[in-house]
């Protein structure tokens, strides 16, 4: 049984539906390049909307001070979501800066990649695993790309961590149990087009996570 952060929340429909199917995270894009993307007033509005049992998620890409300061200073957030190239350093620095856990987003294509969840778990409050993104793709994240979850199985890391990319309500069982993961996060896979949430897809998502 997982909790379930759904991702790249738009519109106040898709934050209902995230509390009425039980999940524990709503993430708001602030990336201008992804079709999730949320101006400042529109997040401020839906972040004002979500109930208590919903935590608020604010992902960021390599922001700097003030492109932090600009959401911050009006959008109620509970965590920062980094997931762009910032080193461990510059995740301690927002971690002191804004004073909110910080969960950052570690992509996963080959063994080795592993290795990175120990630097980062070393700083950060939570880790994100997910799939990394091809080189050539416009998005760091939300591509609908998974990994191969065997090269979690059995790990433990430093942190309390989510299992995202290309995770889906037909699949998302399947990766639990493979990766042990207690948090899954998921956005393509509960859309119906790029940055519309499917209410259906998101209960039936929440449903095959729980078991
Ligand atoms: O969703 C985006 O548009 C996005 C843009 C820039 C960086 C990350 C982004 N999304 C990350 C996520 O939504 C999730 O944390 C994760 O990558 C899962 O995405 P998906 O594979 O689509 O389920």
């Amino acid at each position: 049984m997982a909790q379930v952060k759904i991702c790249g929340i738009t519109r106040p429909a898709d934050l209902s539906a995230v509390a009425e199917a039980g999940a524990r995270y709503a993430g708001f894009v602030f990336f201008p390049k992804s079709p999730r993307n949320l101006s400042v007033g529109d997040a401020a509005a839906l972040a004002a909307e979500a109930p208590p049992g919903v935590a608020r998620v604010g992902l960021f890409v390599s922001p700097d001070d003030a492109a932090l300061d600009a959401v911050l200073d009006r959008v109620p957030l509970d965590i920062i979501q980094l997931h762009g190239s910032e080193t461990p350093a510059r995740v301690a620095e927002v971690k002191a800066r804004t004073g909110l856990p910080v969960m950052k987003a570690v992509g996963i294509s080959v063994p080795s990649d592993l290795d990175a969840l120990w630097d980062y778990g070393l700083v950060a409050d939570l880790l994100l695993v997910d799939a990394k993104a091809p080189p050539d793709a416009a998005l760091p994240g939300g591509n609908g790309l998974s990994f191969d979850w065997r090269l979690l199985a059995g790990r433990r890391l430093l942190k309390p961590w989510m299992l995202a990319g290309g995770l889906t309500p037909a699949n998302v069982a399947e990766a639990v149990r493979l990766t042990g993961a207690s948090v899954v996060d998921v956005s393509s896979g509960v859309e119906a087009a790029p940055g519309q949430k499917d209410p259906a897809l998101i209960r039936d998502f929440v449903m095959a996570a729980q078991g």
